[in-house]
């Protein structure tokens, strides 16, 4: 059933809700928005699968108004952090902000972050402007779980615009196949690479000029807690410099059921990196304005014993 929900345009922020499964590309699209927000003060809640805060490092502009919240899905025991920290930041930085972004979790279902956005305290001062799902063109979804595959589902049937990111690893005819997929019949859609939505799809030139109403799906996903989906998390972290050999020999060895990894790590040299692999390709860069003596890794995978008994011998040799 399709239910259709007024927005509140007297309120002041706009706010834009962007999902998508592990890796899809939200911190990319992110980032590309702060890059592109032509004079608009945004405001960033970024929120991570694991214990640690690994975004925090990976969202390109270190801010006051970066908030982030870890250790979830936003979808059961965060919501009421979420709601907190969203009421926290209107009333710090409301008058300041003109935007407000907030990145879920791969994990997570948008509408229940949608449903904390139409508590009344909140929908007073911040209006929902669209949920932007990403796809992973990369990703091969046969191969994900039905409880994922479902999740994914929901993400998508729960968006206003879906972007269809990474189109640069595929061919054609992969696009095509995936769209037919996990596009419902109709669905607004885009495709990208590196998440490069003009931010016009984004930002609207004035309130009045933003969507008067969304179209929601009226059944989110039952749940989507971590244990629930099948998958469990590991986080690591030290103080100091990792052994870089022992690292890239885990990261080569890394069995496909573990599903994301991010990490920042110390090198011995002093350089800081960013260490990700999504859908099996790993990636890197520098980080310079980072500055913690920390290193920290996060990883999840299937829930299987064997595998995070494996990992946890790997990571005792870093
Ligand atoms: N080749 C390619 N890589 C991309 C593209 N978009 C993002 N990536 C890479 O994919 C990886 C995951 O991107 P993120 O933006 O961190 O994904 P995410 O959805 O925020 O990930 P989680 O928050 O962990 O769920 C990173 O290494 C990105 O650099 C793209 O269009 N093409």
């Amino acid at each position: 059933m399709i239910e259709v929900r007024t927005q509140d345009m007297t309120a002041e922020l706009g706010v834009t809700v962007v999902a998508g499964f592990l890796g899809a590309g939200k911190t990319t699209l992110v980032n590309h928005l702060l890059q592109h927000a032509d004079g608009r003060r945004l405001g960033v809640m970024v929120n991570d699968f694991g214990a640690l805060n690994i975004d925090e490092a990976l969202v390109d502009e270190r801010r006051d108004d970066l908030i982030t919240l870890s250790n979830g899905c936003v979808c059961c025991s965060l919501q009421g952090e979420l709601s907190a920290s969203i009421e926290s930041m209107i009333k710090r930085r409301g008058g300041q902000l003109d935007h407000l972004l907030i990145e879920c979790s791969g994990v997570s279902d948008p509408e229940r972050v949608v449903n904390v956005l139409h508590y009344p305290r909140i929908r007073a001062r911040a209006r929902l402007e669209a949920v932007i799902t990403l796809v992973d063109a990369a990703l091969d979804h046969a191969d994900l779980s039905p409880a994922l595959r479902h999740l994914v589902a929901s993400q998508v049937d729960n968006a206003d615009l879906v972007v269809i990111n990474k189109v640069d690893l595929v061919d054609e005819q992969d696009i095509a196949r995936l769209e037919q997929a996990v596009l419902l019949p109709g669905s607004r859609h885009v495709r990208t690479t590196q998440a490069a939505l003009p931010a016009d799809f984004v930002f609207w030139p004035a309130s009045s000029e933003a969507p008067t109403f969304r179209r929601v799906r009226s059944a989110p996903s039952p749940t989507t807690s971590i244990e629930a989906l099948g998958l469990e998390t590991l986080s690591w972290k030290r103080e100091g410099a990792v052994d870089m050999n022992a690292l890239s020999a885990l990261l080569h060895d890394m069995p496909r059921q573990i599903l994301r990894f991010k990490g920042v790590v110390r090198l011995d040299d002093g350089r800081v990196l960013a260490l990700q692999r999504a859908a099996g390709r790993l990636t890197s860069r520098e980080l310079e304005h980072w500055t913690t003596d920390e290193s920290q890794l996060v990883f999840i995978g299937e829930d299987s014993p064997s595998l995070w008994e494996w990992l946890t011998q790997r990571l005792d040799r870093l």
